[in-house]
């Protein structure tokens, strides 16, 4: 039996540099990853993330700002959880970059990513959205969060996810 969950996951630009969080409880802890969380009933996926953001970031952006750079199928094979990940960038946003009970923000030049210190499926999606692709995934990962299988593809434009 699998269970599907919906998440977002917003990455903030600012020119050459992008705002990563270092989760600080629950899935994923100690790692640097963008900002996000489960969709909540009733609720669209850029209002989620824009919220998600809100919540764990302190910056407020317009869902109209955000915009889809790709789709992240992530199973744990054990529980049989898979998380959707739905993945935007921002580059305009307002508010100012506030530490949350969640996620210690930090900005990080693109060229020099803490990869080692991030999910390992980042490594071969990020450079994706460094360079403008429309990216789709789907990558299966044991009890201790090994990833054991990966597909990623390139897409040509948001329909075919
Ligand atoms: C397996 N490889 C992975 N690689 C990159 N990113 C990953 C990931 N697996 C999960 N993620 C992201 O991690 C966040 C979890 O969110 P998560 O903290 O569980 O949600 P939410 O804030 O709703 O939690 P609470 O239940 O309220 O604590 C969410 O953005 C999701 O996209």
């Amino acid at each position: 039996m699998h269970r599907y969950v919906q998440c977002t996951l917003v990455q903030i630009f600012n020119d050459q540099k992008i705002l990563l969080g270092m989760k600080k409880r629950g899935l994923g802890v100690g790692m640097w990853n963008g900002f996000g969380g489960k969709v909540e009933a009733g609720e669209d996926l850029k209002t989620a993330a824009a919220r998600e953001l809100k919540e764990e970031s302190g910056l407020e952006v317009l869902t109209s700002n955000l915009m889809e750079v790709g789709l992240l199928l992530f199973e744990f094979v054990n529980s049989g959880v898979v998380l959707e990940a739905n993945v935007f960038r921002a580059v305009e946003y307002k508010g100012v970059v506030t530490e949350s009970e969640e996620m210690r923000p930090c900005w990080f030049d693109i060229k020099d990513i803490p990869y080692k210190d991030m999910w390992v499926d980042d490594v071969d999606w990020f450079p994706l959205m460094f360079k403008q692709k429309l990216f789709y995934g789907f990558m299966k990962f044991t009890e201790k969060n090994e990833m054991f299988s990966q597909e990623l593809k390139v897409l040509e434009n948001v329909e075919e996810f």
